[in-house]
């Protein structure tokens, strides 16, 4: 990615509700399936991507974030609770309370960026995932390798590098705030 301005990230503020209000296209609180659809194409995905994406994120989430109700057809995610929709086998970055926790963030580069200090490769990256793993947590084993791998391909330099401030950036969501900006910029040339 280009771009890519270190900022700080506030952690008393749940950013995590920031991580996924970018999908809440018209700010009413609730990411429906449409919306991280819409969402995905904004950043440049492809129709299958996007498609996926949504129906699984959506089916996987909504419920999650709507305890004690039961569950609606619509697959509504509430931002509000989507600290409950944290999953197992992750980095630990977003703490139960959806805040950023900067020495894991920074654990990350120091234990796994080897060859490049403030990059990962494609190897160090599934060593991150590994490492990360909880025995017998599929599901967490699953949500982190589709999130890593996902931001890897749309990410990655033209070295097959992910940078340390394009994962920073993915934590607040202002990344998706800049891919969606670099993509209208080359479809409008
Ligand atoms: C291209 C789109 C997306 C990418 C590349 C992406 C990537 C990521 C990454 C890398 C993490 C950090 C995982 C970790 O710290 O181990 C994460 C966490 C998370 N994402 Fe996304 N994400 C995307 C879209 C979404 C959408 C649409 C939602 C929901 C509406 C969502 C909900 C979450 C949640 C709840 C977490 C916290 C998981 C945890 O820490 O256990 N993400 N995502
Ligand atoms: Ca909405």
């Amino acid at each position: 990615m280009s771009n890519n301005k270190a900022k700080k990230i506030d952690p008393n503020e749940n950013v995590l509700q920031k991580h996924v209000a970018f999908f809440d296209r018209n700010h009413d609180g609730i990411v429906y399936p449409w919306e991280t659809f819409q969402g995905f194409r904004a950043i440049g995905c492809g129709y299958l991507l996007s498609s996926v994406a949504c129906i699984f994120i959506n089916f996987g989430l909504s419920q999650k974030t709507r305890p004690g109700k039961f569950p609606s057809i619509f697959l509504p995610i509430e931002i509000k609770n989507i600290e409950k929709a944290k999953h197992g086998s992750d980095s630990g970055v977003y703490d139960s309370l959806g805040r950023f926790v900067p020495s894991k963030f920074e654990e990350i580069f120091i234990k796994h960026a080897k060859k490049n200090p403030g990059a990962l490769t494609s190897d160090e990256l599934m060593g991150l995932l590994k490492a990360n793993r909880e025995p017998k947590d599929y599901k967490g084993w699953f949500a982190s390798y589709t999130e890593w791998k996902i931001l890897y391909v749309l990410c990655k330099d033209k070295n097959g590098l992910l940078h340390k401030e394009t994962v920073r950036a993915v934590y607040d969501g202002s990344l998706f705030e800049q891919m969606e900006k670099e993509h209208s910029e080359k479809k409008n040339k």
